[in-house]
């Protein structure tokens, strides 16, 4: 039995997914009420039109996750450390986080935070390009499985493919954890650039120095480059600089329209200032990432952010 917890647009995508390729599945989310709707009328708001299958047991009683060997945790990661807080301990021997970003306050990805929450389980990162109508929808979708121990990634990597969704798997959890946190910093600069009218080269330029930037942090943190080059990396990339779909590319576009912040909780708002935190610590340059840090902030406008970037000292690529 899987067992997902947030039963936001991801982790009800997932459920769905699994549970239509025969897997019974605990969907657990906070609001009781909801929960109790979704149970009975087979529907979570968060994914209009898509039929909870009858596999999915959907509830806010945590005590439903106890029989689950496998736990995927889909909330955002700024809230993930209050869910392990909240939640009664479980004994999950596998625990996979499915969460795009690196924690604000302790500068950790998901997966550290988790395995100090539960040091006897083994963690795992799923992440790539796959939005959650997409998902729901059954079409087809590759992700990223990082998991350290290879004999349970590639367990994992069985149990939660499906004929829709399929799994490569790898033993670099840094490289997946940051492909798919930085990816949404750079969504929102690329947002920003369309929403401010600068046009598709200038997107290309900032994704291509975007891809820079997630290469230079994340290889100083220990990922492979190859790791990035894939789906949980440029991939991810890929979809989410050119999809207003995407909630960051969204944010950013509205904010180079010179609207305010929309939703302060998008995930590459705070990863932003973490990856800036860690590129001090490391002596890193990240000159997008600190455009979009000051643009969320409101520090810099598109305009301040373009002239920044394109005055700086000219080098070798
Ligand atoms: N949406 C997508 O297409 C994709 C999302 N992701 C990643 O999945 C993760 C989750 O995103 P997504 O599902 O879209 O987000 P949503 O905003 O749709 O849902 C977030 C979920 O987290 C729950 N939650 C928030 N705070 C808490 C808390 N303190 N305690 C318990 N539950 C909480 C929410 O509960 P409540 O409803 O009660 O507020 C909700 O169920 C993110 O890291 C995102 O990057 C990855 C790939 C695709
Ligand atoms: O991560 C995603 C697609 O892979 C979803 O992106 P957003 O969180 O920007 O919507």
């Amino acid at each position: 039995m899987i067992g997902v917890v947030g039963a936001g647009a991801f982790g009800t995508a997932l459920a769905v997914t699994w549970a239509r390729a025969g897997s019974d599945v605990v969907l657990w989310g906070r609001n009781t009420e909801a929960m109790a709707a979704a149970q009975s009328l087979r529907a979570l708001p968060c994914l209009p039109g898509v039929t909870l299958p009858d596999k999915i047991h959907a509830t806010a009683d945590p005590g439903h996750l106890d029989d689950c060997a496998t736990l995927v945790l889909a909330v955002p990661t700024q809230f993930l450390p209050d869910v392990l807080t909240t939640l009664p301990a479980f004994s999950a021997s596998h625990i996979v986080a499915a969460c795009k970003g690196v924690d604000l306050r302790s500068l950790q990805g998901p997966t550290t935070t988790i395995a100090q929450a539960y040091p006897q389980a083994v963690t795992a990162i799923l992440s790539g390009p796959s939005f959650a109508t997409d998902i729901a929808a059954g079409l087809p979708t590759a992700l990223s499985l990082g998991c350290e121990n290879d004999a349970v990634g590639a367990s994992l990597q069985a149990a939660l493919s499906t004929p829709t969704i399929r799994l490569y798997r790898t033993q670099d959890v840094t490289g997946v954890e940051l492909g798919g946190a930085l990816k949404n910093v750079i969504a929102i600069a690329c947002g920003a650039a369309i929403g401010a009218g600068l046009g598709d080269s200038a997107r290309a330029a900032l994704m291509t120095r975007g891809m820079a930037e997630i290469m230079r942090l994340a290889a100083a943190m220990g990922a492979r480059r190859d790791t990035l080059m894939g789906l949980s990396g440029l991939g991810d990339l890929a979809l989410t600089c050119a999809s207003p779909a995407s909630r960051n590319f969204a944010l950013g576009m509205a904010l180079g329209r010179g609207e305010p912040l929309p939703d302060a909780t998008t995930e590459g708002v705070a990863t932003a200032d973490a990856a800036l935190r860690l590129a001090t610590e490391r002596d890193l340059d990240l000159p997008v990432t600190q455009a979009v840090s000051g643009l969320v902030a409101g520090r810099l406008t598109v305009k301040d952010a373009m002239t920044d970037l394109l005055t700086r000292d000219l080098k070798t690529e």
